[in-house]
């Protein structure tokens, strides 16, 4: 079969406080997280946001030791998906590839050049596919095949998503149907899925299917869960003005507790580690806001990181991709974000009143960076390294 090779793609998180910035930056800078229409804006976009939300987030960061533990996690889940695919008698050397931080896709793939893979499985370690997640990672590979013949010579395939492989939705059923058992009562408690929310733009105008496979999911879930318990699904980590996807986390807990709900486990589903949002946004902020809606029994079911079931479930993907026909970049980055614009938004040249508004737009950029930099001392040259 050749040298074979697994690429696990995932978001990346700051290490270190110090990395805070940075990162954002370079997620801000993606144009699947946040488009604008004129792409030269986009760095100086970035550099604003992130330089604006840095206080805020390094704060978070703060709360859960001082740095995402994203990058460890996923490498333990690199290792132990190594061994239970030897254990299978499947060969693999494993890769992960970050979007935002280290280390970064493009470094996954010059190891993988480097160690001569011929044939090579690329797993996101996303259950469900967003454009704003997996997507992106996918675009950006389909751009790194398109310009190295070198790469065009590896045997891949992709998998887009996999939120309905049995062993992993019997891992969620098996640690909800634990965590559950610790309440007195476990009958009555009130499962809370949460998802990490995306625009509404993104599911309704450019058809993303993250919506409906997190709804699939959370139903097969519950049918493998076989309990009576009542469950609700809302989203969380809402970034920004924009509409996202509802019902919000943090209104559909304060209605939960104005119905007089008293036990709720929170059941993280967009995402298999430990990260900021479970640990700092769920752990943090949800179990506060559900003390003072009345929810005093407030539990939360742990990520699946290493859970040997999950595993499991990870290493028969691989090893199906490996048998099935392949599936191309180009196949599952179609999905092009065409997200609204208001009809003054969109760019024309000349003395239009989009002009205006971007104009305006862009000198309040201006204005902010100015104070900014008159602030900090540091302004979006020097964060882009040109100073
Ligand atoms: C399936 C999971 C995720 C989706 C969908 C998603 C979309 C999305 N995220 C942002 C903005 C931010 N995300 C941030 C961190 C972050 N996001 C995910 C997962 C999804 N994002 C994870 C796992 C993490 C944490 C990584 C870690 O360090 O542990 C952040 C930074 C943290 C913060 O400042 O709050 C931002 C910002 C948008 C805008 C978006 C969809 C458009
Ligand atoms: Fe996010």
């Amino acid at each position: 079969m050749g040298r074979v090779g697994v690429l696990l793609l995932n978001l990346g998180g700051p290490d270190e406080l110090d990395d805070v910035r940075h990162f954002l930056f370079n997620l801000f800078s993606d144009p699947e997280i946040i488009r604008i229409p004129v792409p030269a804006f986009q760095k100086p976009l970035a550099w604003l946001i992130s330089t604006l939300r840095e206080k805020k987030s390094k704060a978070n960061y703060q709360v859960i030791g001082g740095g995402s533990p994203l990058r460890r996690i996923t490498e333990a889940q690199a290792q132990a998906l190594k061994d239970k695919l030897q254990e299978k008698g499947q060969d693999a050397e494993m890769y992960i590839g970050m979007r935002y931080w280290h280390p970064y896709t493009e470094e996954a793939i010059a190891s993988i050049k480097r160690d001569r893979i011929t044939k090579l499985v690329i797993l996101p370690l996303y259950p469900q596919f967003s454009i704003s997640t997996s997507g992106s990672s996918f675009r950006l590979l389909e751009k790194l095949w398109q310009e190295d013949p070198a790469l065009q010579q590896i045997e891949y395939t992709v998998i887009p998503s996999w939120y309905q492989q049995p062993d992993y939705l019997h891992a969620m059923a098996q640690m909800t149907a634990k965590e559950l058992d610790q309440f007195s009562n476990p009958d009555e408690v009130q499962i809370f899925f949460s998802a990490h929310g995306v625009p509404v733009s993104y599911v309704e105008e450019a058809g993303d299917p993250y919506q409906k496979e997190i709804e699939e999911c959370t139903k097969l879930i519950i049918k493998n869960l076989n309990r009576p318990n009542p469950y609700t699904l809302a989203y969380q980590s809402r970034v920004g003005p924009v509409e996202w996807l509802k019902p919000y986390t943090e209104d559909a807990i304060p209605e939960l507790g104005a119905k007089g709900v008293k036990d709720l486990l929170v059941v993280p589903i967009s995402f298999v580690s430990e990260h900021i949002e479970t640990l700092q946004e769920i752990d943090v902020e949800y179990r506060e806001l559900a003390e003072e809606s009345g929810i005093h029994n407030f539990h939360r079911v742990p990520a699946l990181d290493t859970n040997p079931l999950f595993i499991e479930g990870l290493a028969n993907l691989v090893v199906d991709a490996l048998d099935a026909p392949s599936v191309k970049l180009a196949q599952v980055s179609q999905l092009k974000k065409k997200v609204k614009m208001y009809p003054q938004e969109r760019w024309e040249w000349g003395m239009t009143t989009a002009a205006e508004v971007w104009n305006g737009r862009l000198a309040m950029i201006g204005f902010l960076a100015l104070i900014i930099e008159l602030i900090s001392g540091q302004g979006p040259l020097h964060f882009v390294g040109l100073l």
